[in-house]
């Protein structure tokens, strides 16, 4: 990102203020570099590793066909976790053994779908799913590699709607109660079913490496259980969950961090068992999509409420982030057409927010909790700015809804100055195609 002389917010080359022109707003802009650049990253401390590790990109960040042949073009394999991901990766043209597919509800048909289509691998996630994965297997006369999923009661230091590792949650089989291991012990009773390894997911937006070398020290004992039942052990997925930065508040770590702690956590456990280090599998999502995408918003109302609050309502909200409205997430913002105007800065004269000012950013929607950011420090906003919303990449454009009948926004590529969009905004007329009306 940068600012040009006109005071103008760039991103991958392109004029914001242009992409708001000529796109519309809400618009989500992913910066294609830097997203390339992440996941490259990556892969560059994965490869550093002394552990084989594979990376999945977990679709559920940010899903459609051209992010799912991006990150696959850049060498990971994917994640779904619906047969709606699944059909978007397969229509992206994704290899489907490079599929893996995930779900604690999975349908009768969303299996059949996986099943069919031939995915890689289904990681289990409860008992009714063993059952049913392995009767489709058998009408459909095929083999299905399977990890189970684990729940090794690890508590993720993260927003409790976004923790998932602990035993107290929908996902997985219980490692504490014994739950799991007599998971493993079924297994022999479905042939159909090869279970090649475990899973577990301990939360997402965490900063420290603790939540994954205790899910490792957990794991691993599991791991061993299923060696000694004579399973074809041979992948310790190990989930996603690495934290980026909204704001000040969050400190990332390098991925280089994660790797060796995984690494020498896992070296020595496995050592003290006595047993071969398995391949890691890790599937980060937010890490990669959330800080390249930016959300652009054309500024309308406003409203101050002397000693209480000023309130700038954007054409946007809820509807394609609600992330503030679900965790209590913090974002930062800028107005993208006055990045030369500093809002405390003393020689701004009209137009600029006194020192002190504050902004909290609405949305639209017929909502109270219907806001982005409380309290922002920006320049005093006027109708027709544009506002810049950053790491708006990963679970907003995905979790996006139609509330108050709001047509999602477009999303457009951008890279060496060319701008191409890869989801077309929605229209009014989109909103009722599924309406069979009554007369
Ligand atoms: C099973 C599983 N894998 C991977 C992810 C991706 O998490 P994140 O986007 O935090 O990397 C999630 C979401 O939390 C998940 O539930
Ligand atoms: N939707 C969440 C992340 C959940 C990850 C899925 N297990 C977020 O926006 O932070």
């Amino acid at each position: 990102m940068r600012v040009k002389d006109n005071g103008h917010l760039t991103i991958g080359g392109c004029d914001t203020v242009d992409l708001a022109a000529q796109f519309g707003t809400p618009l989500f802009v992913y910066d294609v570099e830097w997203l390339r650049g992440r996941i490259r990253e990556i892969l560059a401390a994965t490869r550093k590793s002394k552990v084989r590790v594979k990376v999945s990109y977990a679709s559920k960040a940010f899903c459609t066909t051209a992010i799912c042949q991006l990150v696959h073009d850049e060498g990971l394999s994917l994640d779904v976790v619906s047969g709606g991901e699944l059909y978007t990766a397969l229509q992206a043209g994704i290899p489907p053994a490079e599929i893996h597919m995930h779900g604690n509800n999975k349908s009768w048909a969303e299996l059949e779908f996986a099943v069919s289509s031939g995915i890689g691998l289904v990681i289990v996630d409860n008992f009714v799913e063993l059952g049913m994965l392995s009767d489709v297997a058998e009408r459909m006369d095929r083999h299905v590699d399977v990890l189970l999923r684990i729940a090794p009661g690890v508590e993720a230091h993260t927003h409790e709607f976004i923790s998932t590792g602990q035993q107290d949650s929908k996902f997985g089989f219980d490692l504490e109660s014994g739950q799991a291991k007599h998971a493993l012990e079924q297994l022999s009773q479905y042939p159909r079913l090869k279970c090649v390894g475990l899973h577990s997911h301990i939360g997402s937006q965490i900063f420290e490496p603790q939540g994954f070398t205790a899910a490792i020290e957990r794991m691993v004992g599991l791991y061993k259980t299923g060696l000694q039942l004579r399973l074809p052990f041979q992948i310790l997925n190990l989930g996603g969950g690495f934290g980026i930065r909204y704001t000040d508040e969050d400190k990332p770590l390098s991925f280089d961090v994660y790797m060796d702690a995984i690494e020498s956590t896992l070296t020595s456990a496995c050592k003290e068992l006595g047993i071969n280090i398995p391949q890691i599998w890790l599937e980060p999502g937010r890490v990669i999509v959330g800080p390249p995408g930016t959300t652009l918003y054309t500024v309308g109302t406003k409203k101050s409420i002397p000693g209480v609050r000023n309130y700038v309502s954007v054409d946007g909200g809820m509807t394609d982030n609600p992330r503030l409205a679900l965790y209590g997430a913090k974002y930062d913002a800028v107005l993208a057409n006055r990045m030369d105007e500093v809002w405390d800065n003393p020689l701004i004269d009209e137009g600029g927010s006194r020192p002190g000012e504050r902004w909290s950013v609405a949305g639209k929607c017929c909502e109270t909790g219907d806001m982005l950011i409380w309290d922002a420090a920006l320049p005093h906003p006027n109708p027709g700015d544009i506002l810049a919303v950053f790491s708006t990449g990963a679970y907003n454009y995905s979790m996006a809804s139609h509330y108050n009948r709001n047509p999602k926004p477009a999303v457009v590529f951008v890279e060496n100055g060319e701008a191409k969009v890869v989801v077309e905004r929605e229209t009014w007329a989109d909103l009722v195609r599924q309406d069979r009306p009554l007369r």
